[in-house]
């Protein structure tokens, strides 16, 4: 089972998030959607994937909406391993710390032992793309090629 699971504050990562689930289905893959708000670390299940859409705010902090899952996975420190994991950044390049919050939780995902599958994917707002072409590309490149190697392997 798939889980994409977004953090956002103005629902850019949202509409993203259901474009991903979207295009998994398609696939023939079975997926759902979360917001992480709603998410907790005790939900995190081995076995299953987790595709994270999460954009950045402030001074390259992860949005609001992501801030308590984060919290829980720093302070319970679960052991990831059987977990595999993509994400998804939206982010602007005119702030330095451009797509921040996609790295924070690809370093910490992988720091409990969780797999990543594929390169993190970004949007920068700055390119005047449509967030949802720029996940969809990536999908198509980098998330559905990982997930279909991992189902022949
Ligand atoms: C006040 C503010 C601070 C931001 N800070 C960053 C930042 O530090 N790094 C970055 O890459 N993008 C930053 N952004 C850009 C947002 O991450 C980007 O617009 C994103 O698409 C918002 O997605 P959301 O609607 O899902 O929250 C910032 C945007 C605002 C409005």
């Amino acid at each position: 089972m798939i889980h994409v699971l977004f953090g956002t504050e103005t629902g850019n990562a949202e509409l993203v998030a259901d474009d991903i689930v979207d295009c998994l289905k398609q696939s023939d893959l079975d997926a759902d959607v979360a917001d992480m708000a709603y998410f907790s670390a005790a939900d995190l299940n081995v076995g299953d994937t987790y595709v994270l859409v999460c954009s950045t705010y402030g001074d390259g902090e992860l949005p609001n909406s992501a801030q308590p899952f984060y919290g829980q996975l720093q302070e319970q420190m679960p052991d990831l391993n059987g977990i595999r994991f993509a994400v998804f950044g939206l982010g602007d390049s005119y702030y330095a710390t451009f797509n921040n919050g996609a790295k924070i939780f690809k370093e910490h995902l992988l720091s409990l032992g969780a797999q990543q599958l594929g390169q993190v994917g970004v949007h920068d707002a700055s390119s005047g793309e449509i967030p949802t072409d720029a996940a969809l590309s990536w999908a198509d490149e980098q998330l559905i090629p990982a997930l279909t190697a991992l189902a022949q392997s």
